[in-house]
């Protein structure tokens, strides 16, 4: 079982994504003879409770990737692919690797026929990184490289169509990237940096070698309920409040409570007597901030006009005369 393909049975040898809970998640190899065991006690077919066996994907392996480095989680990395236009057959630069998190959805988003060009200077991490991806099914697509981008660059002209970089000092490497890419395309690329100021240095450097459309985002997550809420009208609202106040109470379901009337509710215990509103409700403020990213479009250069001969009227009329006297 790998990330480049699906299958129906689990066979020894597969990578699969045991699902406990929701936050209670962890990869493992099928083993001929192997055992797990979580808080409760061994796994075993005692029909006490159950796992789900999860077929390995990008979103999973994120949850449960062994972290070496800070990791893209999904928020990021959807948009990060979606505004770099990722899709089938695209020849994409990332450095660095990191714990490869963002490389594994890459990899997905530009099968069967893209290439991942991926640069990792820490060697522990390189060697790690290129043994999971051999060991996913993606060796074939994803190319790892141990090398330091910022001081020797990518080593690539004129061959990708997006580059990402999640590196302390991207603006080191914008000189680079801009050889990279495909020279006669429009091309993407984007930063992801934590701090303003390397957010500004970054401009700079995208400034400086041409690209255009330098925006800057940042990806905060909010949670939204769906809650029921009775639909009633603003003249219904203020009678409902003055007989709560008369009553002492702030709502109606008190005041009913007081006043011994049974309401009917439904299966949510909503009143029936009244009809219901799904609203969207923010529990939480928005999660913390990860990092900011900056976007360029890279553009070809203008080519040198050509010099075309000049039509006019008298030539047409050379021409014609000179095609009819072949007749
Ligand atoms: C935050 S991690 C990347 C995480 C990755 N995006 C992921 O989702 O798993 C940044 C990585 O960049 C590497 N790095 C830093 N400077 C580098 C450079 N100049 N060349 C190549 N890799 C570099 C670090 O060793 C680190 O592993």
């Amino acid at each position: 079982m790998s990330f480049s393909g699906w299958k129906k049975y689990i066979e020894v040898g597969d990578l699969v994504i045991v699902y406990m809970t929701k936050d209670n998640m962890t990869p493992i190899v099928i083993t001929e003879d192997g055992d797990l065991n979580n808080r409760f006690g061994m796994i075993s077919n005692n029909y006490k409770g159950f796992i789900y066996l999860l077929h390995p994907t990008p979103e999973l392996w994120t949850l449960v990737l062994p972290h070496r480095t800070q990791i893209l989680y999904i928020a990021d990395i959807s948009f990060i692919t979606t505004y770099l236009d990722m899709k089938p057959g695209a020849r994409v630069i990332e450095s660095g690797t990191g714990s490869g998190s963002f490389s594994h959805s890459i990899a997905r988003t530009i099968a069967p026929t893209g290439k991942l060009f991926s640069f990792e200077y820490h060697l522990e991490r390189a060697t790690l990184a290129k043994q999971e991806f051999q060991d996913h099914g993606l060796g074939d697509m994803i190319q790892l490289e141990h090398r330091d981008v910022c001081k020797n660059g990518f080593g690539l002209v004129d061959t990708v169509n997006a580059v990402f970089l999640d590196l302390p000092a991207p603006w080191e490497a914008i000189e680079s990237a801009k050889a990279a890419f495909k020279q006669h395309r429009t091309g993407k690329i984007c930063t992801f940096s934590p701090c303003i100021e390397q957010v500004a240095r970054t401009v700079t450097a995208l400034n400086d070698h041409e690209f255009v459309e330098i925006t800057m985002y940042e990806c905060l997550i909010r949670s939204h309920g769906v809650i029921p809420l009775h639909k009633i009208d603003f003249s219904e609202a203020l009678e409902e409040a003055k007989l709560n106040a008369l009553a002492g109470v702030t709502n109606t379901r008190k005041r009913k409570l007081l006043e011994g009337v049974e309401e009917e509710t439904d299966a949510d215990g909503l009143s029936t007597a009244v009809e219901t509103l799904l609203v969207s409700k923010t529990p939480e403020e928005a999660r913390g901030h990860t990092s900011y990213l900056t976007f360029a479009t890279f553009l070809p250069a203008i080519q040198e006009s050509v010099e075309m001969p000049l039509v006019t009227k008298e030539t047409v009329v050379e021409v014609i005369k000179e095609v009819e006297a072949t007749k």
